[in-house]
C-alpha cells in the first residue's frame, strides 16, 4: 500500500506520522514544493521508527511527481492555512491554483488513485479536484466531517463529564465556521440520547463550540490545527487501505443524494478499498434538511469563485 501526502507542513507531516504509527502502509511519500523540506520531515519521522515501532517507509521528495507514481491513495494538504480572524473561504485565491495543479500532477502519475483533499476551503477544493481530474466520484474524498465529528465528541464529553469513548455523534454539511451541522438530536452516550443529560441550552453551546472548533484553535495557535486533522486523515486512509467499511462523514460529489447535485459537501459515507463504497442517506428532520440546504448554498457561493 503506497500513500502519497502532498504538503509536508503541519498537517501533512502529522498525517504521515499517524499513518506510520498505525503501521498499515508499506510506504508513505511526502512531497513538498519547498526545497529539501519533505526530505527533512521524512528523515526526522524515520528516526522515530525504532522508537515508535513501525515499519512503514517514509521518503521525502521536492516536487518530483515521478516518486509518487502508482500511489493507491494520495492526500492533498498543500496550500496556506488561515491566520486568526480569517475564514477558510479567504484561502481560495491561493489554494485553488495549488490544488488544481497538484491534483492533476498526482492523477497523471497515479491514474487509479483515491484522492483525499484536505486543503481549505475543503468542500470547494474537493469539488475543484473532482473537476480538474475527472476521477470517478467514488475516488474523490474531502476530509472535514471526520475532524468536525471528533471535535463534536470532545465537546459532548466535556459537557457530559463523560469519557469520550462513551460518546457518539456526527457532523454533516460544509466544513466552515457557519456551515457545519452537528447532529445533537442523534448524539448518544452509550445509546442514551444526550438530551437525557444536557439541557437544550447546553446542547446549543456544544453545537456552537463545535462549529468554531477550527477558529478557536487558530486563535490559540496563530495558525490552524494539525494533530486532530492529521489523525482524522490517517483514519480515512486506514479505512480505505484496510478495507474497513467504516462510516465517516466526508465531503463527496453528490448526484441527487440529499436532493443535491453538482456539489461536494459532508454526508455520511462508507469507506473501503474502492474509496466511497456507499453514500448513506439519513432520515433528517425538517430543521436539519433546511440546515443542509443553507450550508450547501454557502459552499456553492464559494464554488462560484472558481475558474474551472
Ligand atoms: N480539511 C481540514 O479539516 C483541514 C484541517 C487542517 C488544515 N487544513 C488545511 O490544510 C492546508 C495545510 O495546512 P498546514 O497547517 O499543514 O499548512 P503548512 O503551511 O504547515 O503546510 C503547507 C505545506 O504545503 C506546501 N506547499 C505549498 N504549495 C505547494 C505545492 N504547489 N506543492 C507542494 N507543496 C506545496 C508548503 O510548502 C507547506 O509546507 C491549509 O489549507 C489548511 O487550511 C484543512
Ligand atoms: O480551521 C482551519 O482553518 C483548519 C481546519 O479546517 C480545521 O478545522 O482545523
Amino acid at each position: 500500500m503506497k500513500v502519497t501526502v502532498v504538503g509536508a507542513g503541519a498537517v501533512g507531516a502529522s498525517c504521515a506520522e499517524y499513518i506510520a504509527i498505525k503501521n498499515f502502509a508499506s510506504e508513505v511519500v511526502l512531497l513538498d514544493i519547498k526545497d529539501g523540506f519533505a526530505e527533512g520531515k521524512a528523515m526526522d519521522l524515520m528516526q522515530t521508527a525504532s522508537l515508535n515501532g513501525f515499519d512503514t517507509k517514509i521518503t521525502g521528495i521536492t516536487n518530483d511527481y515521478s516518486a509518487t507514481a502508482n500511489s493507491d491513495i494520495c492526500v492533498i494538504t498543500s496550500g496556506i492555512p488561515r491566520k486568526p480572524g480569517m475564514t477558510r473561504e479567504e484561502l481560495i485565491g491561493i489554494n485553488a491554483g495549488i490544488v488544481k495543479a497538484v491534483s492533476s500532477s498526482l492523477v497523471q502519475h497515479s491514474p487509479n488513485t483515491i484522492l483525499i483533499v484536505v486543503s481549505n476551503p475543503m468542500d470547494t477544493m474537493a469539488y475543484l479536484a473532482a473537476k480538474a481530474t475527472g476521477l470517478p466520484k467514488h475516488r474523490i474524498i474531502g476530509m472535514g466531517g471526520a475532524l468536525d465529528s471528533a471535535r463534536f465528541k470532545y465537546r459532548l464529553a466535556e459537557a457530559l463529564g463523560a469519557p469520550i469513548s462513551d460518546v457518539d455523534g456526527m457532523v454533516l454539511g460544509g466544513h466552515s465556521d457557519t456551515g457545519m451541522i452537528p447532529l445533537t438530536r442523534l448524539a448518544t452516550r452509550n445509546s442514551v440520547p444526550v438530551s437525557a443529560f444536557l439541557s437544550a441550552d447546553r446542547l446549543e453551546q456544544v453545537k456552537e463550540d463545535t462549529k468554531v472548533g477550527g477558529a478557536t484553535l487558530t486563535k490559540l495557535l496563530g495558525t490552524s490545527a494539525w494533530y486532530a486533522p492529521g489523525a482524522a486523515v490517517s483514519s480515512l486512509v486506514q479505512a480505505i487501505a484496510c478495507d474497513q467499511k467504516k462510516l465517516f462523514p466526508c465531503s463527496v460529489y453528490l448526484e441527487g443524494e440529499y436532493g443535491m447535485n453538482d456539489i461536494c459537501i459532508g454526508v455520511p459515507v462508507i469507506l473501503g478499498k474502492n474509496g466511497i463504497e456507499k453514500i448513506v442517506e439519513m432520515d433528517l428532520s425538517d430543521a436539519e434538511k433546511a440546515n443542509m440546504l443553507e450550508s450547501a448554498e454557502a459552499v456553492r457561493k464559494t464554488n462560484g469563485l472558481l475558474e474551472l
